[in-house]
């Protein structure tokens, strides 16, 4: 039996605007295996969260997914209507969204937004519903005294907690995450990430796992996505990803971010900026920033190429595929 849990194929998502619709995910397919952790990198702009919201359906206008499926545990997502996908949700898979403030009730206590989710999903218990509460609080380490609390009334790394125990109520095969720790200081998101991932070893659930920082990432995904204006430019397992990054742009975002490890290196960063989704450049979108670019980068738009332990949508390995 195949171990994929999600098949993400060939999805499009454009945003309506006043010009040229901007293209925010371009055809992007990929998989994820159950148990698997894989990080969504790029920078700022570059389509990570419009996807993440394409795959959990959650998108909304002036976003719209244009073509593509998004086969979640062998059913096709895309068409399914309100009430099928409430079922889904929380159950199947849940969302933790980049604010626990904006995704929490600010005017119910952190237990009633628990029962809530559970009653939905068919929980009539109040005595399982309470023990439930108390586990998935413990599970975060939090003390269930908080369930009567207000999410105003918790720091924001409590609250991103609060909604990390939401999420795992109903024990989903796939929570997908959209920068659940950028708004903490680096401290606190150290040591979210390190309960992400042993809560994930534990319990086994697939992640998919957004930010701009590379270096969060790095020492938690088992794979690792590069995005650049809406395209997977790089893709593969995170440690070779790392040791060895083979697209110019993964190399850039690399040399972006301080090591945790390793010797003192100048950060160097990326000329430049991402291109407009409205007025992309011919050939590769990274080409006006790219160091190694060449004549034929502005003719011909890349595929993504084995290259190394990876695949990397670069004409640099255009001749090994
Ligand atoms: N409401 C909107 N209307 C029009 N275009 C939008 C809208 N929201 C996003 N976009 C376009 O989609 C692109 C991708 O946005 P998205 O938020 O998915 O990127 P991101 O990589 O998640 O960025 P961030 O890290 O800042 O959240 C943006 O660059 C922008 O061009």
């Amino acid at each position: 039996m195949s171990d994929t849990i999600l098949d993400v194929r060939d999805i499009v998502v454009e945003y309506t605007t006043s010009r040229e619709p901007a293209r925010a995910v371009d055809h992007v397919s990929f998989t994820l295996d159950r148990g698997e952790f894989l990080g969504i990198v790029g920078e700022s702009g570059c389509g990570k969260s419009t996807m993440l919201f394409a795959i959990a359906q959650l998108l909304t206008p002036p976003a719209q997914l244009v073509s593509g499926e998004v086969i979640f545990k062998g059913r096709n997502m895309v068409g399914l209507r309100g009430g099928e996908l409430r079922s889904i949700r929380w159950r199947d898979y849940s969302v933790v969204m980049q604010s626990a403030m904006n995704a929490l009730n600010p005017v119910k206590t952190v237990g009633a937004q628990f029962e809530d989710t559970m009653r939905a999903h068919g929980q009539g218990k109040t005595a399982g519903i309470r023990a439930r509460s108390r586990e998935v609080m413990a599970l975060v380490g939090i003390d269930a005294i908080h369930l009567k609390s207000y999410p105003h009334q918790l720091s924001g790394g409590m609250r991103q907690r609060v909604m990390i125990a939401m999420a795992l109520l109903l024990s989903p095969d796939l929570v997908v995450m959209d920068e659940p720790t950028s708004a903490l200081d680096v401290v606190a998101q150290r040591s979210l990430m390190v309960q992400i991932k042993d809560l994930q070893k534990k319990l086994g659930f697939a992640v998919i796992f957004v930010t701009h920082d590379m270096s969060l990432v790095g020492h938690f995904s088992d794979r690792l996505a590069v995005m650049y204006a809406g395209k997977i430019v790089e893709i593969g397992p995170t440690r070779p990803l790392f040791a060895a990054p083979q697209h110019p742009y993964t190399r850039g975002l690399l040399e972006s971010f301080p090591s945790v490890y390793g010797p003192k290196v100048q950060l160097k960063g990326i000329p430049g900026s991402p291109p407009d989704l409205t007025d992309l450049p011919s050939g590769c979108r990274f080409r006006p920033r790219c160091g190694q670019v060449m004549p034929r980068c502005a003719e011909i738009e890349p595929d993504l190429y084995p290259s190394g332990d990876t695949r990397s949508r670069c004409l640099l390995f255009e001749e090994r595929a």
